[in-house]
């Protein structure tokens, strides 16, 4: 769409006191990653076939898949041809690579995510040397997908009901599913788009059960794409969002796959049926730990997305004047709209600072393990647990709270805000649940919490634990220091508190699994334990709306230095040049109820009972 930028906003920017670019570099870690995001930005979206003609709410169930399925392989080849060309698009330190901009082509979800996501990098991190020289080939044939979760077990995966027993007369594994609560569910790309797929398994080996595994499975014929025999295999149906990743069942019919399919990198089952253990009982659940620590940095970028689309529309939008002899104002001059956003461009700078050193430390983590050093990983998986936790609710939350911003036009998916919201909070179910993540913290402070108690000795982290119990802790300070001590100090009470509850509960003759859930709620809520007084907390109230007008002039430089295309935003709202109301005029002239100017119904229906009495 051509034509002038929106009045308002050039003001706005004009008003910008910072330099966005230098801002963005920052964003990006380095003008250089900026540099070559901007071209994989401008490689792939030059791509006339990945653009649709019928926005895609006009579709049905099937032709949105097909349409996203199309488009899946147009980026696939692209990541090939850009792997070939060595260029690094998967390091997720910075948003330069091409997940980002599948937002805008895919306008929901790729189909091929967890083929990319979760399936190559399982294989890479989990399977042999030999395996991996078998199956990491750029030409496989392969398109696979995660298979974990089942009819009846997601949470709980000890529980998962698969197995995979050893038959060592022919040297394979039986896959099976018992009953129908093990039928696996959920999966994405496992409806229509997987041949393949890595599944977690029970295993069984002379009739002795040594938990789960993941197995390599084929599941249909690599030319016909037909279910192999033994397998059936479908897709859910419609969910809230991500409905063009067509999440599947599967059931296995007693289906049989080679021994050397079983991911062998840290535990071995031998020909003749020894299993070899793993050094650490759970490096298979390696991919959740890797996946929820790259959500956060996935979660800042939606954030910054809302925020995007929600500050520039409030810059365009005038609603109602202050005072009654003025012109409406923009609704981004009232405090509360303020206070709505401002939080939301703070809270993306937050978790895309946390995520990059959640991404660091992984790697860091995973370099020891290597190495055979197990001892920073309940750290890691703790911090992963609570952060993707926090994250995913926070970040839907505050979507929300964006599209309710925008008012009735944060209703209409032509905002792009329903589907931001609709993908941001499956994040807070999937890849673990929100509160049985939360607990696996609580798991790890508990520990800590006792060992204080106890008065022995403690890991330096831990250190405010002690002065806690001391009353170390000083009085409420108004600075980034005092405000780190207050966290310090509600973690401690919290902790405290929740474990005084399980002790109390052990005391009057719980089991330990019983008190703990009867704690559960202490374990995970916040509480009130915090330095900080009344007066310190009215002080807070007025710096935050001292810092509030602080942000204002600078909202939509703020907004600008993510710097993501209109081709990515996909919203009205949001655009760049401000064009909302044109913007809308447009898409909705694209309804297909727009087609006739009298529907066809109106003969068929309507004007049967309007007309009776004068026909
Ligand atoms: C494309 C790229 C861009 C972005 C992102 C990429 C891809 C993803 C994008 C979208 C994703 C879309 C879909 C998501 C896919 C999925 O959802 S896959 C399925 C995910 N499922 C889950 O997450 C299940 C959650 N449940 C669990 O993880 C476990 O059941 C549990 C951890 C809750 C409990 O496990 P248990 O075996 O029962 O253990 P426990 O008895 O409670 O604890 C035993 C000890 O083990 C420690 N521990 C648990 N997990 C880990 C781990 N991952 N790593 C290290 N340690 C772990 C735990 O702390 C206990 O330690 P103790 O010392 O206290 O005994
Ligand atoms: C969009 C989407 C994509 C997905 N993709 C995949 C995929 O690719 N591969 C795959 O394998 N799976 C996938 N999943 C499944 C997902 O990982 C599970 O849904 C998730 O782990 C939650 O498990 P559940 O559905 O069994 O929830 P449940 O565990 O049944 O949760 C229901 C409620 O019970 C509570 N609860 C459960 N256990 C406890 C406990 N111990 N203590 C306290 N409260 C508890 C929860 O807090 C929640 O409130 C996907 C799910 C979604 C929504």
């Amino acid at each position: 769409m051509g034509g002038r930028v929106n009045e308002d906003l050039i003001k706005e920017r004009r008003k910008c006191t910072f330099d966005i670019k230098e801002l963005t570099h920052i964003i990006d870690c380095g003008e250089e990653n900026t540099i070559k995001r901007k071209q994989i930005d401008n490689y792939i979206l030059n791509i006339k076939e990945l653009w649709d003609d019928v926005p895609e709410e006009y579709l049905s169930h099937k032709e949105r898949y097909e349409n996203a399925i199309k488009k899946a392989f147009i980026v696939l080849k692209v990541l090939r041809q850009l792997h070939t060309g060595n260029i690094q698009i998967t390091d997720h330190r910075t948003p330069t690579n091409v997940y980002s901009i599948q937002d805008g082509i895919f306008r929901n979800v790729n189909p091929l995510l967890i083929h990319i996501g979760l399936f190559w990098s399982t294989i890479a991190a989990q399977a042999s040397t030999e395996q991996q020289a078998e199956w990491l080939q750029p030409d496989s044939s392969m398109i696979g997908t995660y298979v974990q979760t089942e009819l009846g077990h997601g949470s709980f995966i000890r529980g998962i009901e698969t197995t995979a027993t050893y038959d060592s007369t022919t040297d394979e594994f039986i896959l099976h599913t018992p009953r129908l609560s093990a039928y696996k569910w959920w999966p994405g790309g496992l409806g229509n788009t997987a041949n393949a797929c890595l599944v977690m398994a029970q295993l069984y080996i002379n009739g002795t059960c040594h938990g789960l595994h993941i197995f390599l499975a084929q599941i249909r014929d690599f030319d016909t794409h037909k279910p192999l025999p033994g397998i059936k295999v479908g897709e859910i149906g419609p969910k809230m969002g991500f409905n063009t990743a067509d999440n599947g069942f599967l059931g296995f019919d007693n289906h049989r796959i080679p021994r050397t399919n079983m991911l062998m990198k840290n535990v071995q089952v031998l020909r003749d049926g020894t299993y070899v253990k793993p050094k650490h009982d759970k490096l298979t659940y390696g991919s959740m730990l890797l996946t929820r620590v790259t959500l956060i940095s996935d979660l800042a970028y939606q954030l910054s997305k809302a925020a995007t689309i929600a500050v520039r529309y409030s810059a365009v939008r005038r609603q109602s004047p202050i005072k009654s002899n003025e012109p409406e104002r923009q609704i981004l001059d009232f405090v509360s709209q303020q206070h709505k956003l401002f939080i939301t461009i703070a809270s993306s700078h937050v978790y895309r600072v946390v995520g990059l050193w959640m991404w660091n430390s992984h790697k860091r983590v995973t370099a020891d393990i290597h190495e055979g050093n197990m001892g920073q990983l309940p750290e890691l998986h703790a911090l992963a647990c609570c952060l993707k936790a926090i994250s995913s609710r926070d970040a839907s939350a505050l979507v929300e709270q964006c599209r309710l911003a925008c008012g009735g036009h944060g209703y209409m998916m032509a905002s792009n805000l329903p589907q931001i919201y609709a993908y941001t909070t499956a994040a807070v179910t999937y890849e673990g649940e929100y509160t049985v993540l939360l607990l696996q913290t609580a798991r790890y402070l508990v520990k800590f919490w006792r060992l204080a108690a106890e008065h022995k000795p403690l890991p330096q982290n831990f250190a405010y634990f002690e002065d806690y119990i001391k009353k170390n802790f000083e009085q409420w300070r108004n600075s980034p220091e005092g405000i780190i001590e207050g966290f310090k100090a509600i973690v401690a009470g919290k902790t405290k508190a929740a474990y005084d509850t399980l002790q109390c509960n052990l005391r009057n003759g719980r089991e330990f699994e019983e008190a703990w859930n009867m704690a559960s709620v202490q374990l995970t809520n916040a509480s009130e334990y915090s330095t900080i007084s009344r007066n310190d907390i009215e002080a807070l109230q007025s710096r935050y709306e001292e810092l509030l007008a602080l942000i204002r002039p600078n909202a939509v430089g703020l907004v600008d230095a993510f710097d993501i295309r209109d081709e990515v935003l996909c919203s009205t709202l949001g655009a760049y040049d401000g064009r909302v109301y044109e913007r809308m005029m447009e898409e909705a002239s694209k309804s297909p109820l727009n087609e006739d100017v009298v529907n066809e119904s109106f003969h068929k229906y309507i004007r049967p009972v309007t007309m009776k009495n004068k026909l």
